[in-house]
């Protein structure tokens, strides 16, 4: 943050706030002693985090599902549509009302479209039909448990990688994905990963981005018995917004503390069958939360 704020380059952005920037950059975080990078210059909300990510591999593409659990992280953009689109003008908590009491709207106004979930689970398959036409596969590929598969079965495999950038679709996206491909290694029986995300808001999306791969490692390392290795972040746009000056500049004034740890309170059957009280976070002591817009 200190490096991107003080010399990152002055950039127009597509939400016309305004960025500073640097382009490629690396970070390792060391999993292997049980502990967690969740952020400790400010409070994370790790659990809506943890929510996200179990709402990805649940394949879900509405918003619906994360509303009801009192997450509000992809509300603004559902809610940017409608309200330019619908005739109607409502706030966050009247949209986010409707969506929860009304399938019906929320099934028209609370999907990003094919995003994170979606592709991780359900890549779209087409097979040739007699007739030269193609049909849609109703389910899909699920990469996520080829993944798991290929972890169990084949562990020095090369090839051990999800993505949700699936160009053909990016059209139909609320938001191209930021946090694109993930890729594993197996070595002395310790999982590590490499996640490359090709644009991040270091201010807001980055503890979660990098919680969540932390913790997707730690699921993955469970249920292949294996243990955790190394996590390496790897940003292409690294930007902070300008109007987070004042989130920065408090980070920055602070002094970092140990990360917690993460313990799994079971072992459930699958990757799939995970729930936020699975999720035990210790040793959690950060510095106060640090409110900041979205840029939208
Ligand atoms: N500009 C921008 N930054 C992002 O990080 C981002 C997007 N857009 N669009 C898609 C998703 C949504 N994400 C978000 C959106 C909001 C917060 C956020 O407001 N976090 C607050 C409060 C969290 C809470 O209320 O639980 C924080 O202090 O971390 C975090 C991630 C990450 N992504
Ligand atoms: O998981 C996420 C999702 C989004 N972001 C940030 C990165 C950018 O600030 C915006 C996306 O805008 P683009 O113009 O599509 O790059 O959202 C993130 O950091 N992490």
């Amino acid at each position: 943050m200190r490096r991107v704020w003080t010399s990152g380059a002055e950039r127009d952005d597509r939400t016309g706030t305004g960025t500073r920037a640097l382009f490629g950059e690396t970070m390792r975080f060391d999993l292997s002693d049980g502990s967690i990078p969740i952020l400790t210059t400010k409070r994370v909300f790790w659990k809506p985090a943890a929510r996200e990510l179990l709402w990805f591999l649940s394949g879900d593409r509405n918003i619906r599902r994360l509303v009801e659990q009192g997450v509000h992280i992809w509300t603004d953009w559902p809610l940017a549509k409608f309200n330019a689109t619908s005739g109607e003008t409502l706030d966050r908590d009247a949209f986010e009302a409707r969506i929860v009491d009304d399938a019906d709207f929320a099934a028209r106004w609370g999907d990003l479209g094919p995003v994170y979930g979606a592709q991780w689970r359900h890549w779209p398959r087409y097979t040739a039909t007699n007739d030269g036409l193609y049909q849609r596969d109703p389910s899909g590929i699920d990469q996520i448990a080829e993944l798991v598969h290929g972890l169990r079965h084949n562990p020095s495999s090369r090839r051990h990688i999800f993505t949700g950038w699936n160009v053909a679709e990016l059209i139909d996206m609320a938001l191209p994905p930021c946090h694109m491909t993930y890729q594993y290694f197996i070595s002395d029986n310790r999982l590590s990963s490499i996640l490359y995300q090709r644009s991040c808001d270091l201010g807001l999306g980055f503890a979660f981005n990098i919680f969540e791969a932390s913790l997707l490692l730690r699921m993955l390392a469970q249920q292949c018995d294996l243990l955790p290795g190394e996590i390496i972040w790897m940003g292409a746009d690294c930007h902070l917004y300008r109007n987070h000056a004042h989130l920065v500049e408090t980070q920055l004034a602070r002094t970092p503390r140990p990360f917690p740890r993460l313990d799994f309170a079971r072992r459930p059957a699958d990757i799939f069958g995970y729930a936020i009280e699975d999720f035990l976070v210790t040793g959690y002591d950060p510095h106060p939360a640090i409110a900041a817009p979205v840029a939208v």
